[in-house]
């Protein structure tokens, strides 16, 4: 999963990095591994800071204040297909045509025929083994066909037909040509999530944004917001700042991620008309029934549990539901350390144990001699429900029930969520109980597909412009009539289809990145001097993570600072 920005300011002499740095702070949650902006200034010269870690260590104040221009693109990076190389830091630019910059989330899952298009027909070199890599320079060569000196919308517009023609999976795309304009995209079955907003002046001008979320435009005082349509396509010339849309591809079901409203994005955003916090609510309604049911009634259910406990964050609504549901109490009885970050989306296994302690820690008085009902969004890897349940054991609890507001997930994510290789998801090939008996819980109890599939139906805002459009596309019997949701990691049916080829190039690649960060672990490990006084692990500036992080952060971001080019267009 990843966060992508881009803003494009009426005034030409505005500078709009340190706005396009807030919307990444506001995105942060999607994407802790790299993070990037590249501006647009005066002659379309580019300026770019990029570099491994979260957004507040790779924008220092002085490197922000080296990103001039009045229009920009930004992202964060969790990494699906490629490494977490440095070199894989979004966004990504091509020089040729145009000088095009593109901030990507999503994954795509033909990149197995795109690298051979890109090298045997349009010979076009491709540096990394990142998908976003390809669909760039995809990108470039179709607007190659054009042959023109410069572009114009109509061109990008065409072009993006083209993208959409050779590029298969989820992809939330926002994108600048160097002096034009930015772009937004979404795949045909919108899967991956982003929305277009403006900020009205007085005098009439408007300033644009794209972002992956509705709470960053929310905050940043952008209205009239809505989610892109899945195959839309929109650009917006920095010349007449007028946003031109349209359906480069014919949309090919409504289906947005479902696993967005159970654990990625923020409650207080909304996406496809679906309040996420009133979603996850309605997840602990659901919940709640199917517990109640499971226990052969509420009055035994309170008779065996005695309190429900969240595991923070994201679990903490559909927990308080499912206690008001149930009438049983509710006790926030782990605590969250605020300086760790989400611990799922961390990229080794190793660092992920490590940090579930470090980041939750649990009160032994809400424990002790209690059977408690242990309540997440969802069981992945089973990293955190097992450390959480030896936790609640520590702290003195006699039963641990785990409750999850997702169904098993079983199998991979392809579309940018990458959850796990399959063999390491605790459901993969596992019955509830063996799941129970995996996370050393005395019984799991897990959400329907169905009931989670309800739980975000029924949180539809009736009066959002995703509903209207919805209620529009059923009376013309196109595929936007209703909506679907991506729920391939629960059932297997991803909506593009998946060859199996790919799903085995991804373990590959997985299984090489996992081979070279644990090399480059070790050599880190043992370059690192010891601090005087102080215990190598113990001490954060030299625990060997941090210095790999802050040394990868300071070198990519300072070497590529400022990629413009004089002879840039500036339209
Ligand atoms: O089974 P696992 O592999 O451990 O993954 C599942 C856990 O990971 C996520 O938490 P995370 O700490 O990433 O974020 P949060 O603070 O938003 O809950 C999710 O909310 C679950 O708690
Ligand atoms: N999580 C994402 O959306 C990642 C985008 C892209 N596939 C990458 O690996 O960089
Ligand atoms: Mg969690």
């Amino acid at each position: 999963m990843c966060g992508i920005a881009g803003i494009l300011y009426a005034d030409p002499n505005g500078t709009v990095a340190p706005e396009l740095l807030d919307s990444l702070l506001y995105l942060q949650h999607r994407g802790q591994d790299a993070a990037g902006m590249v501006t647009c200034g005066p002659r379309g010269r580019l300026y770019q800071c990029k570099g491994s870690g979260m957004a507040r260590d790779v924008f220092t104040p002085s490197r922000v204040s080296g990103l001039s221009g009045s229009m920009g693109i930004g992202h964060l990076r969790y990494p699906t297909a490629g490494s977490s190389a440095n070199s894989e830091a979004q966004p990504f630019y091509v020089n040729s045509p145009y000088g095009i910059v593109l901030a990507h989330n999503g994954n795509l899952i033909n990149s197995l025929d795109l690298i051979r298009y890109l090298d045997q027909e349009v010979h076009r070199h491709i540096n990394t083994d990142s998908d976003s890599e390809l669909l760039v320079n995809v990108l470039a060569a179709e607007m190659d066909k054009y042959n023109k000196y410069r572009i114009n919308a109509e061109d990008v517009l065409n072009a993006l037909a083209g993208v959409f023609e050779k590029c298969v999976g989820g992809y939330a795309c926002a994108g600048m040509i160097a002096g034009y304009g930015i772009i937004g995209f979404r795949d045909p079955h919108g899967v991956r999530p982003i929305v277009l907003g403006e900020r009205a002046y007085p005098d009439g001008t408007k300033d644009y944004m794209f972002a992956s979320e509705s709470v960053v435009l929310q905050a940043l005082g952008f209205t009239n917001w809505y989610d892109l349509k899945p195959g839309e396509a929109v650009v917006i010339p920095k010349a007449d700042m007028k946003p031109i849309s349209r359906q480069v591809a014919t949309p090919k079901s409504y289906s947005p991620d479902i696993f967005e409203y159970v654990y990625f994005a923020r409650p207080d955003s909304v996406m496809d008309g679906i309040s996420v916090y009133r979603s996850r609510l309605a997840m602990g309604d659901k919940l709640a029934t199917n517990i109640v049911e499971k226990f052969g009634g509420l009055e035994n259910l309170r008779k065996e549990v005695d309190v429900v406990i969240p595991v923070p964050d994201t679990s903490r609504h559909a927990a308080l539901h499912l206690a008001v549901r149930t009438g049983l109490n509710y006790r926030e009885a782990f605590v969250k350390n605020r300086y760790v970050g989400r611990t799922f989306i961390m990229p080794n296994q190793k660092e992920r144990q490590s940090s579930v302690r470090r980041k939750l820690n649990a009160m032994e008085a809400e424990f002790r001699g209690r059977n408690v009902l242990i309540v997440d969004d969802s069981i992945v890897r089973g990293t955190t429900s097992k450390e959480i349940v030896h936790m609640a054991r520590e702290a003195g609890a006699k039963r641990v029930y785990f409750a999850s507001a997702a169904p098993p997930i079983r199998y991979n994510h392809i579309y940018g969520i990458d959850l796990a290789n399959t063999r390491e998801l605790v459901g993969y090939n596992k019955t509830e109980e063996e799941i129970s008996n995996a996370i050393h819980a005395d019984r799991v109890f897990y959400q329907t597909l169905d009931d989670l599939i309800d739980a975000c139906l029924s949180s539809i805002d009736p009066s959002s412009k995703a509903a209207q459009s919805m209620i529009d596309s059923a009376s013309n019997g196109n595929n936007l009539g209703k909506m679907d949701f991506e729920v391939g990691v629960f059932n297997g049916n991803y909506v593009t289809g998946v060859e199996q080829d790919y799903l085995d190039h991804l373990e590959q690649l997985r299984a090489d990145n996992a081979a070279i960060k644990a090399r480059s672990n070790a050599l880190i490990a043992s370059a690192t001097p010891m601090a005087n006084g102080h215990d190598r692990v113990s001490s954060p500036s030299t625990s060997p993570e941090r210095y790999k992080r802050s040394s990868a952060a300071y070198g990519d971001a300072k070497a590529a600072t400022d990629i413009g080019l004089y002879n840039q267009a500036d339209y």
